[in-house]
């Protein structure tokens, strides 16, 4: 016999997106049930930004003491992974247990169900035996999970996702990593930090594809400075493992092996097994489209991961945000990307925001661009060692103002915050000339940039 339960709200999937929006329908007095079929926070708390944004914490501290010969005496860095992966059991995932996470959301008055949730019909949720019916509606933020690639004998191969490398106690002697996007190389750089001999395999003619060509140079020459092999342009055509040992296959004949093989190779929405056709909405779609108040379909709202508008935690978030407000009914502006910002945390950072160049042109837009090294920079000059970087500005040329941007060195994420004021504001790049940049920050670097526009 299958139990019913009512709620005004029910949210399928509660990762950062499903967390904030069930968390603040809760708090605004509704009656809403949080279904989960993993743990509450989702990707994030877990197997994603929190662990490796501590692994690269690690990797940096030991990067910045090695700098130290040349600038401040002698430095002797004897590196433990051992404390690390402490660090990620004890202070981020409490090993990968959910319920101080669970109590947050229910203590905030919602009522909480684990398990794997599905659409039967309009308003209808079930999970297992359980049916909830939603009087206002229901918010599907069930996210990604790894897509690995067709390559010949992947799929037999005992291979890393994210959530093995960043649950590993005993760091491998050597490491092949497929994909040289976000994970791939914040991934890489740590685990050679830590003394893995690391290669990177990226398909594309250069690293980090979506962003700036330089930047995917940049990376590319620091990562080979410390050691990591790069291959780009790079096909694996075939993957084997003896029981020990993997081995990559690349199409120009070349053999890579390694001890373990991480595929970061991009993030996928699993939509089929959700009940989408019982809503009216194509479960084979790659994401789930909305309007600008993230609504899906009737009494249906999309947040996160799954609505394809970047696979970032401030986009889940903010996309929460504007469906927890279009629920209550309360008036707000529809989402806008353009001044959407992403962070890679390599060392150096790669912050970039809006259109890349080519983005810009293909969009028809007529465009100067601007750019200047930090190492040319006072502040880079000063910084010395672990100064690479540079910023990259992208203007509109008809309209005067900056519609991309991209902010590479030790804090490239945060120089990209003004850069993403200004296109967020369109404040005129003429406006931006005749303000005063501190002396000597690295956004000191953005002045000069502007300087070049051409
Ligand atoms: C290694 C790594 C590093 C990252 N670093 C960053 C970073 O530094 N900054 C950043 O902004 N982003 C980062 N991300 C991306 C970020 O983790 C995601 O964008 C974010 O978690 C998406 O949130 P979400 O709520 O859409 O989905 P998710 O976090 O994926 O959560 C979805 C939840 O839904 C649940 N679920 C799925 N189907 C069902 C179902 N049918 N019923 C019930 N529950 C279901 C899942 O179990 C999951 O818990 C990183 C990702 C990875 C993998
Ligand atoms: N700092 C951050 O904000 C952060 C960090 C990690 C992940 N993330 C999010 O998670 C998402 C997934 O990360 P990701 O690194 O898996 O994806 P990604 O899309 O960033 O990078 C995947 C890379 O793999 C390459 N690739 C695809 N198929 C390949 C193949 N067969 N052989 C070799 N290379 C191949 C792609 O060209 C691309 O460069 C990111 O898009 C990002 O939104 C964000």
């Amino acid at each position: 016999m299958a139990e019913e339960q009512q709620a005004d709200v029910v949210v399928i999937g509660l990762g950062p997106g499903g967390e904030h929006a069930a968390g603040r329908l809760a708090e605004a007095g509704l009656d809403v049930v949080g279904i989960e079929a993993e743990l509450v926070g989702g990707e994030c708390p877990y197997w994603g930004c929190v662990p490796s944004k501590m692994m690269i914490r690690a990797g940096n501290l030991v990067a910045e003491a090695r700098r130290v010969p040349g600038i401040a005496g002698a430095s002797q860095v004897t590196p433990d992974w051992a404390q690390v992966a402490a660090r990620i059991r004890d202070e981020a995932t409490d090993d990968w247990n959910d319920q101080v996470a669970v109590d947050r959301l229910t203590g905030k008055g919602a009522r909480f169900v684990r398990g794997r949730a599905r659409l039967a019909g309009p308003g209808r949720v079930t999970v297992d035996d359980l049916v909830v019916t939603a009087r206002r509606g229901i918010v599907v933020a069930t996210g990604t999970r790894p897509a690995a690639p067709p390559v010949p004998g992947l799929a037999e191969v005992p291979y890393w996702t994210n959530r093995d490398a960043v649950a590993v106690k005993e760091l491998p002697d050597s490491l092949l990593v497929l994909g040289g996007g976000a994970i791939g190389l914040e991934l890489a750089q740590v685990f050679a930090r830590f003394g893995t001999t690391v290669t990177v395999v990226e398909a594309m003619d250069r690293l980090l594809p979506a962003d700036e060509p330089e930047a995917g140079r940049l990376i590319g020459e620091v990562l080979e400075r410390e050691g990591v092999g790069i291959r780009t342009d790079a096909r694996a055509v075939r993957a084997e493992h003896d029981g020990v040992t993997f081995t990559l296959h690349l199409d120009g004949g070349e053999l890579l092996s390694a001890e373990r093989l991480l595929v970061a190779t991009g993030r996928r929405a699993e939509l089929a097994g959700l009940g989408l056709d019982t809503v009216g909405l194509d479960p084979a779609a790659r994401a789930l489209s909305t309007d600008g108040q993230m609504r899906a379909g009737d009494g249906l709202w999309a947040i996160g991961d799954v609505t394809g508008h970047g696979a970032f935690t401030h986009v889940a978030m903010y996309e929460a945000e504007i469906a927890v407000r279009s629920i209550l009914g309360d008036p707000g502006p529809d989402a806008d990307y353009r001044a959407l910002p992403r962070v890679t945390f390599t060392d150096p950072e790669v912050g970039a925001v809006g259109l890349t160049e080519q983005q810009a042109r293909d969009k028809g837009l007529r465009v100067r661009t601007g750019s200047f090294e930090l190492p040319s920079s006072a502040r880079g000059w000063i910084h010395k060692a672990g100064n690479d970087g540079f910023v990259k500005l992208v203007e509109d040329t008809d309209r005067g103002v900056l519609v991309g941007a991209t902010a590479a060195g030790p804090a490239g994420g945060e120089v990209l915050y003004g850069l993403a004021v200004a296109i967020q504001a369109q404040v005129p790049t003429e406006r931006l000339r005749h303000m005063i940049y501190a002396y000597p920050t690295f956004h000191r670097a953005v002045e000069t940039a502007l300087a070049d526009l051409r």
